[in-house]
């Protein structure tokens, strides 16, 4: 039996196929006074083959989720699991041989590497894992992002929106358990964004990928399937189904929280 959302803390899942799971997630940076808790105890279940967005106010620990969901980042406690397999707790090498051989990164600056071409850009991190490609895999990646005709071309001679999607493509070729996008859209025009954010929708549906993606765009946020709200190092809501509206107007919410009490609020400045 499924638990009714009503009752399920935002952030949960009751199905089954779980990619990436958290449970009382904390991070502190520093220590003493100057300690900030960046992540306070969050449990949360990344789902399978669905496209999930992070949002939330600035320094409300978004980056911080995601790289300690990612295995980038060690945690103060709690538990994170990739899979089955509990990453916290991993020693740095098979940390990294995780992350190579089972998860994909989306940044928001390409890094892209500018004198290898788009197709040697996209195998390299699977060269270096000493992995072959499977070309069938590789082929439908490169034709869903529309790269069939740029993979001769360096990145230098690409638009931004082209070497985003080699790095999209980048992300996919190995077919890893999960991608992580931060701010993929962030450094593109809305077109180009815009683009990117239609072939990770395509990821998903297409190609049965996860994916989760920090951003501060309501419209980008729009894209996905589930909406995680975090706000001083908490999953305080999630949305199903979301709209740049429906997002935009969550977010208005944080904003009055934090504005000052005497009214002399955002809403004056906007
Ligand atoms: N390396 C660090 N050292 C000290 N404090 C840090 C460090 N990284 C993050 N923090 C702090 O942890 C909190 C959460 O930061 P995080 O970058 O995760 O927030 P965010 O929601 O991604 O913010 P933004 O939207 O501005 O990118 C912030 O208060 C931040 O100042």
């Amino acid at each position: 039996m499924s638990t009714p959302a009503a009752e399920r803390a935002p952030g949960l899942a009751s199905a089954d196929g779980i990619a990436a799971r958290a449970r009382g997630l904390t991070k502190a940076y520093g220590s003493g006074e100057t300690a900030v808790l960046a992540l306070d105890s969050v449990d949360v279940d990344i789902v399978r083959g669905r496209f999930t967005a992070v949002m939330g106010p600035s320094g409300s620990g978004k980056s911080t989720l995601m790289h300690c969901l990612a295995g980038l980042d060690t945690v103060s406690a709690g538990q994170v699991w990739l899979g089955d397999t509990e990453i916290t707790g991993l020693k740095d090498r098979e940390l990294t041989r995780l992350r190579r051989d089972r998860i994909g990164f989306m940044f928001q600056s390409f890094n892209l590497i500018p004198t290898l071409n788009a197709r040697e850009n996209i195998t390299l991190p699977m060269g270096i894992a000493g992995k072959r490609p499977d070309e069938k895999w590789l082929d439908q990646v490169i034709d869903t992002l529309g790269l069939r005709d740029r993979l001769r071309h360096r990145p230098a001679q690409l638009s931004g929106g082209q070497q985003q999607r080699v790095a999209c493509a980048r992300a996919l070729a190995s077919r890893p358990e999960l991608i992580f996008a931060d701010e993929p859209t962030g450094n593109l025009d809305s077109r180009a964004g815009l683009e990117v954010l239609g072939f990770l929708r395509e990821a998903v549906d297409s190609l049965r990928q996860t994916v989760v993606m920090v951003t501060h765009d309501p419209g980008a946020a729009a894209h996905s399937d589930l909406v995680l709200f975090l706000a001083d190092g908490r999953i305080v809501d999630e949305m199903r189904q979301p709209t740049a509206e429906s997002v935009l107007e969550r977010m208005k919410r944080f904003d009055v929280l934090r504005a000052p009490a005497d009214g002399a609020s955002a809403a004056g400045e906007a």
